[in-house]
């Protein structure tokens, strides 16, 4: 909550309109997430407190419905689904420059729910009484060219790997868990060789060489023990894991983990704009909220503060200046 107990300026009592008709609040559902067993809990919610629910038939389908939803007036948009399912909505509602028409809220449904577990929403009943009488906060979106993420992108590992490593990996080597657990995953990996800059308003750290990954996080923090960023700062936690034996990754990510400190291999900046440049030959793979596409260059932003959602009451943030 705001660090000097004062209510934010755009902090918006908002509980339910008496009597929706439905059209104004919305629910995209995708059947399909997770382990695909919530459809009725989700629908059984959604009727008694009159949303529209639009199901999703066909992957990338989000995209298009949240389009309808901001072409509808839609004020309230759900979405039950995981990360891929929030991401291709955001993307919707940013090809139709409506990312700041609706309030989201997040219905968590999907394997991982990065996202909703960053934000404190732990569930389907907790999502929708959020979107009711919950908090509202304005988030940064960040922006990997045109495209935008919620949660990271990640440049430098192929699709198999995961952020979320498995938790006994996250209790022992904190952040840096899903390095050491995908170098244990792979069997043949190609390094990143780049160069990167990162720019903050005072300060801007260049960088160049042979690299296992850049993390970039809008709402995800990796150095450290992890966990939620300051996600209304307007500024992107980046992390790069140089090139080093597998061996020094471990006492690196244990060093970071045990006494929270920067070691010399991990590279950790805050910044509000990132260029990354291959110098290899091949494109470089990045992971937008788990959907990967390939660049030679990218140039990544945040729009600060840009996309209102309802948060849970673990939420934190620092009061904006
Ligand atoms: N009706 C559908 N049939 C098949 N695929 C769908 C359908 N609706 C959406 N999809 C696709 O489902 C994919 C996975 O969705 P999502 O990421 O939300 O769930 P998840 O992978 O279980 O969760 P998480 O990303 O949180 O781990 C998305 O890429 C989306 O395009």
């Amino acid at each position: 909550m705001a660090d000097n107990g004062e209510p934010a300026p755009d902090e918006q009592d908002s509980p339910a309109p008496p009597h929706s008709d439905g059209n104004d609040q919305w629910v995209i559902l995708n059947p399909t997430s997770g382990t695909a067993d919530h459809v009725d809990e989700v629908r059984r919610h959604a009727d008694e407190r009159n949303y529209t629910i639009q199901e999703t038939t066909h992957e990338e389908h989000a995209v298009q419905l949240a389009q309808d939803a901001a072409a509808n007036d839609v004020e309230r948009l759900a979405v039950a689904g995981g990360d891929g399912t929030l991401h291709e909505v955001v993307r919707g509602l940013v090809e139709v420059s409506a990312l700041g028409a609706v309030t989201l809220g997040v219905i968590p449904t999907g394997t991982e729910n990065i996202f909703a577990t960053t934000i404190g929403v732990a569930g389907i009943e907790e999502g929708f009484d959020l979107l009711d009488h919950g908090e509202r906060r304005r988030i940064d979106v960040g922006f990997a060219g045109e495209e935008p993420f919620l949660v990271s992108c990640i440049a430098g590992f192929p699709a198999e790997v995961s952020v979320a490593a498995s938790s006994d990996l996250k209790e022992r080597f904190g952040s840096l868990a899903f390095v050491v657990a995908s170098l244990q995953e792979l069997t043949e990996f190609d390094e990143l060789h780049i160069e990167l800059t990162a720019i903050s308003d005072d300060e801007e750290t260049t960088w160049s060489g042979e690299a296992l990954c850049v993390l970039v996080g809008n709402v995800l923090r990796f150095v450290n023990r992890g966990g939620q960023a300051n996600v209304e700062d307007g500024l992107f936690d980046v992390v790069l894991i140089e090139q080093m034996p597998a061996s020094d990754i471990l006492a690196e990510a244990t060093a970071q983990r045990v006494f929270g400190r920067d070691t010399e291999h991990v590279l950790h900046v805050q910044a509000n704009q990132l260029e990354i440049r291959g110098l290899g030959s091949d494109p470089i793979t990045f992971s937008l909220d788990g959907e990967l596409n390939t660049h030679d260059e990218l140039v990544l932003y945040t729009e600060p503060r840009s996309l209102t959602v309802c948060v849970g009451s673990t939420y934190e943030y620092t009061h904006p200046e």
